[in-house]
């Protein structure tokens, strides 16, 4: 439930009607909020996680309900992980790298063995669309379900996780994908997620997949951009 509420507030009030508002963060049932100025007055937008909560002094007032329609994101001032780190181009690139190098890594070569040749596209592909790209992965190769059956029963070991891992980002220097900061915590934020979430589902005794939407990745922090 998404709560608004609207405050004409004094000036002179306006340091504790500010504190009042923060006092939020206190809240067990506020998910989020946030608090916008006018000259004289405020708007409040508080998140809660199920039903409305009343609110104490001062903050209580007329408010109005809404409830969420999915329609939200961000606008073109903050490019999308996918741009950022150079398009479909850029992670093929890396793919490709990568899985030539896995060829002669010890413990990864048996796993891989055998492996589609379209294989490094397909993962390029997933991760195009996971990072805000085009949504080819669902379109064309089966999508979330797809993806999750492809480890369905390789009982993938942490040994085997951590070396793709650490190859991966190995050839990410490699072929020159971005380091700033921010792209890395976001990248390598994603490969611990989506490296636990492969060897959780390859292990024995897991169903097969349901349809499921696609997981999207965003940045922790903003990527720095010269003003
Ligand atoms: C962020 C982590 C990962 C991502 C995004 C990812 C992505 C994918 C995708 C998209 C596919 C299906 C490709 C297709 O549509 O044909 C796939 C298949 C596969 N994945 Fe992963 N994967 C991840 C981690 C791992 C790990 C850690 C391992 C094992 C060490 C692994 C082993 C495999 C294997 C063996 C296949 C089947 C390859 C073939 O024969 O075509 N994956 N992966």
């Amino acid at each position: 439930m998404i709560e608004h509420v609207h405050y004409r507030v004094p000036a002179e009030r306006a340091a504790e009607f500010e504190e009042a508002c923060q006092r939020l963060s206190t809240e067990p049932e506020c998910v989020e909020y946030e608090l916008t100025r006018g000259d004289d007055e405020y708007i409040l937008r508080i998140v809660w996680k199920s039903a409305a909560n009343p609110l104490p002094e001062p903050l209580n007032a007329e408010a109005r309900h809404f409830r969420a329609t999915g329609i939200a994101g961000r606008g073109a001032a903050i490019p999308t992980l996918y741009e950022w780190l150079g398009g479909t181009e850029a992670l093929e690139k890396l793919f490709d790298a990568f899985y030539t190098r896995v060829r002669d890594d010890d413990v990864l070569e048996p796993v891989f063995r055998g492996m589609d040749p379209r294989h490094p596209k397909h993962v390029a592909a997933w991760l195009a669309e996971v990072f805000g790209g085009p949504a080819r992965y669902s379109a064309d190769h089966g999508g979330h379900r797809h993806m999750v059956g492809r480890h369905l029963g390789r009982a993938i070991t942490e040994e085997q996780r951590q070396r793709w891992i650490a190859l991966l980002l190995d050839t990410a220097d490699q072929v020159g994908l971005p380091d700033d900061p921010e792209f890395r915590a976001a990248f390598v934020g994603y490969l611990e997620w989506g490296t636990r979430m492969a060897r959780i589902l390859s292990q024995p005794g897991m169903d097969a997949p349901r349809e499921e939407p696609m997981p999207k990745w965003d940045w922790p922090l903003p990527p720095w951009q010269p003003e």
